[in-house]
């Protein structure tokens, strides 16, 4: 065990993870916006003569920085998983180019049998925080933080309905996640799940595109997103999608397999 393993959850937060330069092509945002479920019908995004890059985009191409934390020894890397996810746009990504970023954690929450680490990411083009749930790391006496979010009482505005594909994560992984648990069977199984199960990256994504189309509203037009990964999705799954708004400029959203609540507390806005 190094030092940096034995230090108390808590001592992590405020503890900078550093500035990275990544860049990227078109051909990875045209790659991308395939692994999340664009079709060859949406010219926009998978085409170089018309493409506009969609902004969940960036949150692939910071991966360093929840990683950089695992790798420094926050959390056991084998069992911890992605909680929750938030995204501001601040200004369109280019169509390739060169992003930096800089990185740190900006809130550790004691769960008592687990610790969830914040990790926020800011640059020219986006602000954004990972949550990191990762078992066995609580009970340092810290603030338990915020709970789960509530559904929506009244009736759902929409219902979409949100294929996956069974290759979906071993296709998404190529983009820049290459954690196990999303194609190794012993990995996944380390992490307590029956079979790799898709990144929580991808699912928000490819439900925020479904979102979009529903609302009228173009996916690179994102503003902000956030949601929470209440559950595995597996590759293959399909997602019930029940959406609340009346426009595209504020719209809350959950997502089941099935009877299985997988996405809570979704809210976002196009303009
Ligand atoms: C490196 C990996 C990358 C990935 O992409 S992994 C794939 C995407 N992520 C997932 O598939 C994770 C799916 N979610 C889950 O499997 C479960 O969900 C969890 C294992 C994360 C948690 O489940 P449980 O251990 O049963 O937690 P609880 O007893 O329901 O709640 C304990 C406290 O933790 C908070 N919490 C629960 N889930 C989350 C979450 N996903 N994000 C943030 N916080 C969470 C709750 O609110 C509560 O706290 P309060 O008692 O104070 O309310």
């Amino acid at each position: 065990m190094t030092a940096e393993t034995a230090r108390p959850a808590g001592e992590w937060r405020g503890v900078e993870l550093g500035s990275r330069v990544v860049d990227y092509t078109e051909r990875d945002a045209i790659l991308y916006a395939l692994a999340v479920g664009a079709a060859a019908a949406d010219l926009d995004l998978v085409f170089e003569e018309r493409l506009r890059v969609l902004p969940t985009f960036a949150l692939t191409l910071a991966q360093w920085a929840p990683d950089a934390l695992g790798t420094r020894g926050a959390f056991d890397t084998r069992t911890a998983v992605h909680g929750s996810q938030r995204l501001e746009v601040l200004a369109p990504l280019p169509r390739s180019g060169s992003l930096a970023m800089t990185a740190s954690v900006a809130e550790v929450w004691d769960k008592g049998s687990a610790a969830i680490f914040e990790v926020a990411v800011e640059s020219d083009y986006f602000v954004a925080t990972w949550a990191l749930f990762a078992p066995g790391c609580g009970g340092f006496g810290g603030e338990r933080g915020p709970s789960s979010p509530r559904r929506p009482e009244a009736a759902a505005d929409h219902r979409l309905d949100v294929a996956t594909a069974p290759n979906q994560a071993a296709l998404y992984r190529l983009l820049g996640d290459r954690h196990h648990m999303h194609i190794d069977p012993a990995a996944a199984e380390a992490a307590g799940q029956p079979r790799p199960f898709l990144h929580g990256l991808c699912a928000l994504a490819g439900t925020t595109l479904a979102v979009a189309r529903r609302y009228g509203a173009h996916p690179a037009d994102l503003r902000r997103l956030e949601g929470r990964f209440a559950a595995p999705v597996f590759p293959g799954d399909r997602l019930s999608v029940e959406c609340w708004g009346a426009d595209a400029s504020a719209v809350a959203f959950g997502a089941a397999v099935a009877e299985r609540a997988v996405l809570t507390g979704g809210t976002v806005s196009f303009g």
